[in-house]
């Protein structure tokens, strides 16, 4: 049964004495600095009520997490995560990094928070989100169509839980894979239990292809709930399944397909000489250059609208603001 998204707004950022927050994940000194700030002005642009927290890893440079901080960020550093050591190489090497977003379960100042990769762009507001109902892992189910999924039986035989009808999943390969979600984008609720617990099943539970995402399926398999592909659009979708997606209800956007990060774009790589796929990078750009977009221009007493006061008030609450300039008395 397809899950009801009520679009309604639901205010800042403590709900009844519930603080919510954007959580993001940044590692390195690369570029995907440039995807966190996109992120951070997307989420302004869509006016979302909520502050976005990014948990940096060691290696985030000092200019790097200044520039978080200036586009109104709460920067968070974090130590990283290993697999066992024995057993890494069965995950891709590039993903081997990305467990280390477990420890955004222990950020338990906040009751709920979504989490979105660095290479994701909100087009729409999507706050309502944090009020789907407590106890699930809500998040988008991902395709199995591209060659990153070679490795797997479901690609071999063409399976794709996105068109389960295409291609029935024969008895000899044992019950039906469960429902299965891409980890760039989910709703959770950060607990210190369910953060020890994470990391103490990590420790038994050898490495696989793609890492912390599968992981996180496994560990909620049972509490996992599919949203609909308009809050997470997997770029392969678009060739892929292009009857489960209407481009202009889409409300987040996924650049994961290879050669699709805005920021290191070249149009080269297979697919990428789409006209969608031009029109979402040209979209992500139109953000990222807006300057009305950066938090300097809403933090100061030019921030007339509510919608700016609110922004900064729950900055200040979720501990950015040193101070919020009173409103001149004139
Ligand atoms: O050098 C890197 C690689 C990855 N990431 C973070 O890890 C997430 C997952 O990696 P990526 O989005 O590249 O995986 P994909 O969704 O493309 O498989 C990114 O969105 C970033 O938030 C990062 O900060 N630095
Ligand atoms: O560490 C594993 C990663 O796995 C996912 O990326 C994959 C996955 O979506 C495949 O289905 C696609 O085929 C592939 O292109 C894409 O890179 C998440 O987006 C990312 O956040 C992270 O969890
Ligand atoms: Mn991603």
């Amino acid at each position: 049964m397809a899950l009801e998204i009520d679009n309604k707004f639901t205010g800042p950022v403590a709900n009844g004495g519930e603080k919510r927050a954007y959580v993001a994940f940044l590692a390195g000194n690369g570029d995907f600095v440039k995807g966190m700030v996109g992120l951070a002005k997307g989420l302004r642009k869509v006016k979302s009520m909520y502050p976005l927290v990014v948990a940096v890893l060691p290696d985030v440079p000092e200019d790097h997490r200044k520039q978080l901080v200036e586009q109104g960020c709460v920067v968070k550093e974090i130590e990283p995560v290993y697999p066992p050591e024995s057993q890494t190489e069965f995950a891709m090497a590039y993903y081997v990094i990305n467990y280390s977003k477990l420890r955004i379960w222990k950020f338990v100042e906040y009751s709920k928070m979504i989490y979105l990769d660095g290479d994701i762009q909100v087009f729409h507001n999507i706050d309502h989100l944090f009020d789907l109902p407590n106890g699930h892992f809500y998040a988008v189910k991902d395709c199995f169509c591209e060659k990153t999924w070679s490795h797997t039986p479901q690609n071999k035989i063409g399976y794709c839980q996105q068109c389960p009808e295409k291609v029935t999943w024969p008895a000899e390969l044992g019950p039906k894979p469960p429902l299965y979600f891409n980890a760039g984008m989910f709703v959770y609720e950060p607990n210190l239990y369910t953060y020890h617990n994470l990391l103490e099943t990590l420790k038994v539970v050898p490495p696989t292809p793609f890492a912390e995402q599968d992981f996180l399926n496994m560990y909620f398999r049972d509490i996992y709930k599919p949203i609909p592909g308009i809050y997470n659009l997997v770029m392969a979708m678009l060739w892929r399944h292009p009857e489960n997606v209407e481009l202009d209800k889409v409300k987040v956007a996924h650049y994961c397909a290879a050669g699709s990060k805005p920021w290191r774009f070249t149009g080269k790589e297979p697919n990428m000489g789409r006209e969608d796929i031009k029109m979402l990078v040209k979209k992500w750009w139109d953000i990222y250059n807006d300057e009305t977009l950066d938090y300097k221009n809403i933090s100061g007493d030019k921030g007339g609208d509510d919608h700016k006061k609110q922004f900064v008030k729950a900055l200040s609450e979720a501990g950015v603001l040193q101070y919020v300039k009173a409103p001149s008395a004139a």
